[in-house]
């Protein structure tokens, strides 16, 4: 019977050592192994881990020198409110985990596995070389931070403008290399006004984070939901006819006015006016997004609460 070996491990750069009852028998300097050169390691994941602040590339560069040298099967990394959850290598039985803190802050939890026990030795080996992965692995946090304010609406963290940008022209390469279609929906809350001159601002605002959520809900995991400005989203459908989009759309429609938002027990009335368009042969991200919104007005001139499509056709 084989045993697992399961340890939880506090790593704290503070002391940039353990936190760990092992550690109390370990008061003399790390000792190198005849045939591991600990600071030449260390000195060269220095390096290596400098070149890059891509989150998945640094981990990869830190697993391929531990892998070659410490016989380190897999690794893992795992940081819930960055929703990250990387497997690198093979996963095996024989596991040791590093919950990574800097100065207060969670770094994310590092997990590695191997077939065999991992020695006493080994583990402190590990630990050392962990050092050298903290301040790449923080500043890679950072900048995925950096990069997801620039791209996110802050209220209701939907995409913002220059995401739709992006993932538009993106999807836009993406249809014509595989030849499919691409659908977006313009979705526009009614009488909005209304309700934050009602209700107030700040219900106002929790109304577009409930708008948002309710979207979502209705979308794949590969479709994206931006916020144009106001109370106006953009919908973007990789992969989608104007037939499916416009049941997307209809779903939307029908979920958006009977979520039950309500404040203080009152139900507060919410409804939705959507327009559907289908790429067209060479048009272009900007010409889509004008002919979406040109139907999403016609759902408004048509009584509001309801879609408006088009076949890609015409
Ligand atoms: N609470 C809140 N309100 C916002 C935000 N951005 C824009 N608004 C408000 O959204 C409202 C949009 O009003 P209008 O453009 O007249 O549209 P509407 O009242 O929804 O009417 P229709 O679109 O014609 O159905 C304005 O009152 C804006 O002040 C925001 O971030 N939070």
């Amino acid at each position: 019977m084989s045993f697992i070996q399961e340890s939880s491990t506090e790593f704290d750069s503070a002391r940039l050592t353990l936190v760990h009852p092992r550690d109390k028998e370990q008061q003399h300097p790390l000792k190198t192994e005849p045939l591991f050169n600990l600071p030449a390691m260390q000195q060269r994941l220095l390096q290596l881990l400098q070149t890059t602040l891509e989150l998945p590339r640094v981990l990869e560069l830190f697993f391929r020198e531990l892998h070659g040298q410490m016989c380190v099967d897999g690794l893992e990394y795992r940081h819930e409110s960055h929703k990250l959850n990387l497997a690198l290598g093979v996963q095996k039985l024989h596991r040791c985990s590093y919950r990574m803190t800097h100065e207060g802050a969670y770094l994310g939890e590092v997990v590695f596995c191997r077939g065999k026990r991992f020695s006493e030795r080994q583990l402190q080996i590990l630990e050392a070389l962990l050092g050298s992965l903290l301040f790449p692995l923080r500043n890679a946090l950072l900048y995925r931070q950096a990069i997801a304010a620039a791209l996110n609406d802050s209220l209701t963290c939907a995409g913002n403008r220059l995401a739709l940008e992006q993932s538009l022209q993106r999807e836009i390469q993406h249809s014509i290399r595989q030849r499919s279609d691409l659908s977006i929906i313009a979705i526009d809350l009614d009488h909005f006004k209304k309700i934050n001159d009602s209700y107030g601002h700040a219900i106002g605002d929790e109304a577009l984070k409930a708008t948002v959520n309710c979207i979502n809900d209705c979308l794949r995991a590969v479709d994206g939901v931006y916020r144009m400005g106001g109370e106006e989203f953009v919908a973007v459908l990789p992969n989608t006819a104007v037939e499916a989009a416009l049941l997307v759309a209809e779903r939307i429609c029908r979920r958006i006015a009977g979520m039950q938002f309500a404040i203080d027990g009152q139900d507060i009335p919410l409804s939705a006016s959507l327009g559907v368009a289908t790429r067209r042969t060479d048009e272009s991200a900007a010409t889509m997004l004008e002919r979406a919104d040109q139907l999403m007005y016609q759902a408004k001139q048509n009584g509001r609460n309801c879609v408006v499509g088009e076949s890609a056709t015409h």
